[in-house]
This record gives structure tokens, C-alpha cells and sequence, in this order.
């Protein structure tokens, strides 16, 4: 028997170089654990890997394992027998629900400060929603991440009609070219083929996080580190009182986003959704690829992308939910539960903004 063939010699190189950037990426976080442990004057989490090896310690190094206190911080003592009662604060898989009340701001921007993070936020303006686009912006800059590092990506087929928004340092605004459509389904659904590709060939070795949010809306109040977290859905304000048959889950079973009547959490927002690179990435690409192939059959989910967000949710469960007042609208009646709202959807008339009606 011949074991020194080509191909064994191809596997046995390969396994090696693969443990060799496994050695290197797993050295090189401890390195980083040990050095913000050890520098007891200093809360900075300083990274030290170099970018080369940034794509892998998404994979190998949660960088979110750990909540560095800020030294010498007064707060108020919380509580383990108080605090919000009249809402979910956590779900049956243990994700924290974030509700005004629940977290404390100052806190969590402090332990968030030190580690430089640069979060994007990608908004589309295709056609007509490009009239959005200034409101978004404007108020993005007043309440969301305010004080953090902000890329925010606008992808428009009118790229001259990009307002001019003066930004706060460490902010920036980076329009990008796509094609229009006439289709409104189409635009939608699209969206999570363009963040997939951003995230694989813009985002990798430049940012943390990643929130994909709808552009006909406004930011009312503080949208913050509080939201922070690997996969990050928002309960949908319109049903999130609703029983399972009150969801508006795709419910024909041809649908790769089909949702059986006992099936389904909670029905969750196509308009704002986000997390960690590698989790956003991964829900967006199965959601085209499964958006796609119903396509190829003629089958296209009640709520496009929002149906198969919905499906994917169910089974890969999201690791922080936000509440309703992170995407509320404003043409609903205001409820009880829902103290202050962060974003919120606003009165628009579709057949007058929609190429197709
Ligand atoms: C609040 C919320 O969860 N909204 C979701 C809901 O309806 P909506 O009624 O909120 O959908 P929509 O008309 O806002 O379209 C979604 C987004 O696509 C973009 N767009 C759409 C049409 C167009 O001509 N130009 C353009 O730029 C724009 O960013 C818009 O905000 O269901 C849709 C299903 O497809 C999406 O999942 C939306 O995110
Ligand atoms: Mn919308």
C-alpha cells in the first residue's frame, strides 16, 4: 500500500497550516485576555490580533464573553426582588428581553467605551424612500450609538439625492450604488443579499456589530449598547400580545418560511434586526438563499424576507430580543408595556411611494 500519495500529502499540509492559525488565533486572545487582567490601572481591552486573523477569532474568540467593569462607577444597587413585572424580561432559552428599566445606559456604554467598538447600521432608499432618508439620518444622529463609532451604509439607485448630514466625529455615512426595481417585494427581499455581501467583502476586518433597519422611520430616543448582542431580533409591535394563530407567519407549507400552527415564538421585525458579523451574515445569506429558491418554484413568503427572518428565528434563537420600543409605529395606539420609543415606523402612503401597489 502507497500511503505518501499526492493527496495525502495535500491533507496532512493542510491540516497543519489550519492548526497552525488555530494555535495562533487561540495564543493570541489569551494574550489579550491576560493583558486587560493584568494592567489593573486600565480597563482598556486593547486588541492586539493582527487583521489577518481577525476573520477566524469571529469564529474562535467571542469577544462579548466578558463585561469589564469601569473603575470607580457609583450606580444605584440593582435589585434581585424588583424590577419590571408586567413584561417578558427573559425567554424560555434564557435571552434577555430589553425593555426601558431593565438596563442601566450609563453602565453599559462605560463597559462598551474602552473596547472602541464601530458599529454599522445599514439603510435602504431605494425610488421614492430616498424622501426618508434625511429624517433617518438626522435622528440616528441624535439617539443611536451617540458617542460610538457609526458607519452607516445607505444603499440607493439615487445616489445624488443623498442629504448632506453633518455627523458627529467617528461617524460616517457611506452611500452606496444598487439597481432599482419595480417591484417593492423585490427591493425588500434584496436587502439581505447586499448585507450578506457587505459583511463579506467590506465589514469583516472593520467592525463589531451590524443593525439593518427599515428607512421609512425615526429614532425618538436612546438606541444603545444595550442592544448588543450575536443575533438580535425586535418583536414586531403589531402582534406582540398575539397568540401563535395571531402571528402572521407564512403559512403555506411549499414556503421554505413555513411556520406550522404550533410552531413560533414571537413574530419578529423584517425592519430591524442585527447582531455580530458572522450571525448576521449567516441569517441573511439562508434568508436570500431560501427567499430564492421558493422564487424558483413561483412561491414568493407573505412578508418576503420578514417571513423567512421569521422562520430562521424559530430555529436558530436569537441571543438578546428587543422590545417593541426599539421598532414601534406611529400610527398604533400607545400600550402600557411600552414606556418610551427608541424608533418607530412612520404614516406613509403606499401607493404613493411604492413603484408597484
Ligand atoms: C417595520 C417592518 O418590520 N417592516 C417590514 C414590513 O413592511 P413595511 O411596510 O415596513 O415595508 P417597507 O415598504 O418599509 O419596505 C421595507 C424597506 O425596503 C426599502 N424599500 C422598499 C420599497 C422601495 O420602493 N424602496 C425601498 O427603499 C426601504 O428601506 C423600506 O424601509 O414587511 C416588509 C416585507 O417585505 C419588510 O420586511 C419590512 O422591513
Ligand atoms: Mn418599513
Amino acid at each position: 500500500m502507497h500511503f505518501i500519495t499526492t493527496k495525502n500529502v495535500t491533507v496532512v499540509l493542510l491540516s497543519a497550516l489550519v492548526l497552525g492559525v488555530l494555535y495562533s488565533t487561540i495564543s493570541q486572545s489569551d494574550r489579550v485576555l491576560f493583558s486587560s487582567i493584568s494592567q489593573s490601572n486600565s480597563v482598556s481591552h486593547v486588541r492586539e490580533i493582527p487583521a489577518i486573523f481577525r476573520y477566524a477569532e469571529l469564529f474562535f474568540y467571542n469577544q462579548s464573553f466578558r463585561h469589564v467593569a469601569p473603575e470607580q462607577q457609583q450606580y444605584e444597587k440593582p435589585s434581585v426582588v424588583k424590577g419590571r413585572t408586567d413584561v417578558m424580561t427573559i425567554t424560555p432559552w434564557l435571552a434577555p428581553v430589553i425593555w426601558e428599566g431593565t438596563f442601566n445606559p450609563v453602565l453599559l456604554d462605560n463597559i462598551y467605551r474602552p473596547r472602541n467598538i464601530t458599529v454599522a447600521a445599514t439603510v435602504f432608499a431605494v425610488g421614492k424612500y430616498i424622501r426618508f432618508l434625511k429624517d433617518f439620518l438626522e435622528t440616528a444622529e441624535q439617539h443611536f450609538f451617540v458617542g460610538f463609532n457609526v458607519n452607516i451604509y445607505v444603499f440607493t439607485d439615487r445616489p445624488t439625492e443623498v442629504p448632506q448630514i453633518k455627523m458627529a466625529a467617528g461617524r460616517q455615512l457611506l452611500p452606496r450604488l444598487v439597481p432599482s426595481s419595480n417591484r417593492w417585494q423585490e427591493i425588500s427581499a434584496r436587502r439581505m443579499q447586499i448585507i450578506q455581501k457587505l459583511i463579506e467583502d467590506e465589514l469583516v476586518d472593520q467592525t463589531d456589530y451590524i443593525f439593518c433597519l427599515d428607512v421609512d422611520s425615526l429614532f425618538r430616543a436612546r438606541w444603545g449598547t444595550e442592544s448588543l448582542g450575536d443575533l438580535v431580533a425586535v418583536i414586531h409591535p403589531g402582534y406582540f400580545k398575539n397568540g401563535r394563530d395571531g402571528l402572521d407567519y407564512e403559512r403555506g407549507p411549499a414556503s421554505r418560511a413555513y411556520m406550522a400552527p404550533d410552531e413560533g415564538d414571537f413574530y419578529y421585525c423584517g425592519g430591524a434586526f442585527g447582531g455580530s458579523l458572522k450571525e448576521v451574515r449567516l441569517l441573511a445569506k439562508t434568508c436570500y438563499e431560501n427567499f430564492t429558491a421558493d422564487a424558483k418554484e413561483n412561491i414568493e413568503a407573505k412578508w418576503q424576507e420578514e417571513s423567512h427572518l421569521n422562520r430562521y428565528m424559530w430555529i436558530n434563537k436569537p441571543s438578546k430580543l428587543l422590545s417593541p420600543e426599539y421598532l414601534w409605529q406611529d400610527f398604533a395606539p400607545r400600550e402600557p408595556e411600552v414606556q418610551i420609543i427608541r424608533f418607530s415606523g412612520i404614516v406613509k402612503n403606499y401607493a404613493e411611494i411604492r413603484p408597484n401597489e
